[in-house]
């Protein structure tokens, strides 16, 4: 089932002095994995939580299949929000969660959700208390990817799993989306890893939306050239450079932005290679300091 969510200047004040969103407007058709990316303090989880009704905005309107979702039931139990060790109460047992978020979502599949249980080597009579950082959020994970709830946001919810459990998680999360389309949107700062997953992403910076993007679309935005030192130099002339490395007579640098056809033959003629760049690579570029909106939106 795919369900649109629409945010319309969207805006949340924690105090007076700090906008922690800030007009915040973009529509998700849904159906897709999005990546919501942002440096700290970015306004990741407070726009996560909202669209979660875990939390009021101050200004603007949410709309989750045409509907504000704050303390609404029909939109609520639609929605599935797994943070970090967010929401446990550490007297329970794994059973008792699992039976809780049971209830809580129409679509729970106790099978799977046993299967990922036995994965991740989660005692079912163990207390919330007694399972490492690790084991926290793997069970997390597993009542995410359960819940099969039509909207899955997963806020930086799989940080504490090693990377063997996480990189099943990313396995199997991809495995269940194709098998159950349905929208599931990855907060994270484990770019390089997760990257791959994302259709579409979402940029925020100190609470505003910098950008909206095809994941594939933003990564033809850069591009990593490689050959003899003077013909990058010369290619490298009024191009937005990332980086720079040089060994020998040979030098690789990274740019953003559009390169055109021009260009391109112009570089397979002077022993350029071409290549990709990574989203990460991307990402740092547009969240540092003094990036203009104009290069975010046009390259
Ligand atoms: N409960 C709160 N009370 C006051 N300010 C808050 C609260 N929660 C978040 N903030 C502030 O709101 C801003 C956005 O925080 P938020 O947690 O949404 O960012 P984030 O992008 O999820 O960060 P991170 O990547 O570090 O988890 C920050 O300036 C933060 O200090």
């Amino acid at each position: 089932m795919t369900i649109t969510i629409e945010v319309s200047r969207l805006g949340l004040l924690y105090d007076k002095s700090a906008k922690a969103l800030d007009d915040v407007t973009f529509r998700l058709e849904g159906g897709k994995i999005y990546g919501l990316l942002g440096r700290n303090g970015s306004g990741k989880t407070s726009l996560l939580s909202i669209l979660a009704s875990f939390q009021q905005q101050t200004s603007g309107e949410v709309r989750i299949d045409g509907e504000a979702p704050y303390e609404n039931e029909r939109i609520v139990n639609q929605v599935c929000f797994i943070q970090e060790n967010g929401y446990l109460s550490e007297s329970f047992k794994v059973r008792d969660v699992i039976k809780l978020a049971s209830d809580c979502w129409p679509n729970w599949d106790a099978d799977y959700a046993d299967r990922l249980l036995n994965q991740f080597e989660l005692p079912a009579k163990k207390q919330i208390m007694a399972l490492s950082r690790g084991m926290k959020s793997a069970l997390g994970v597993t009542i995410g990817l359960a819940s099969r709830a039509p909207i899955t946001i997963f806020d930086e919810a799989y940080l504490g799993m090693d990377a063997p459990s996480r990189y099943y998680f990313y396995e199997e999360l991809l495995k269940d989306y194709m098998e159950h389309p349905r929208t599931i949107i990855l907060s994270t700062h484990l770019i390089e890893e997760v990257s791959d997953l994302f259709e579409e992403v979402l940029i925020l910076d100190k609470g505003k939306l910098v950008l909206q993007e095809e994941a594939d679309k933003l990564r033809s935005r850069g591009s990593a050239i490689i050959g003899p030192a003077d013909a990058v130099d010369q290619f490298a002339e009024g191009l937005t450079i990332l980086s720079e490395q040089k060994l020998g007579g040979t030098k690789s640098i990274t740019v953003f932005g559009e390169l055109g056809a021009e260009r391109e033959k112009r570089a397979t003629a002077d022993g350029l290679t071409i290549g990709p760049v990574s989203l990460q690579d991307l990402f740092v570029h547009l969240t540092r300091k003094g990036i203009g909106s104009d290069e975010r939106k046009h390259g």
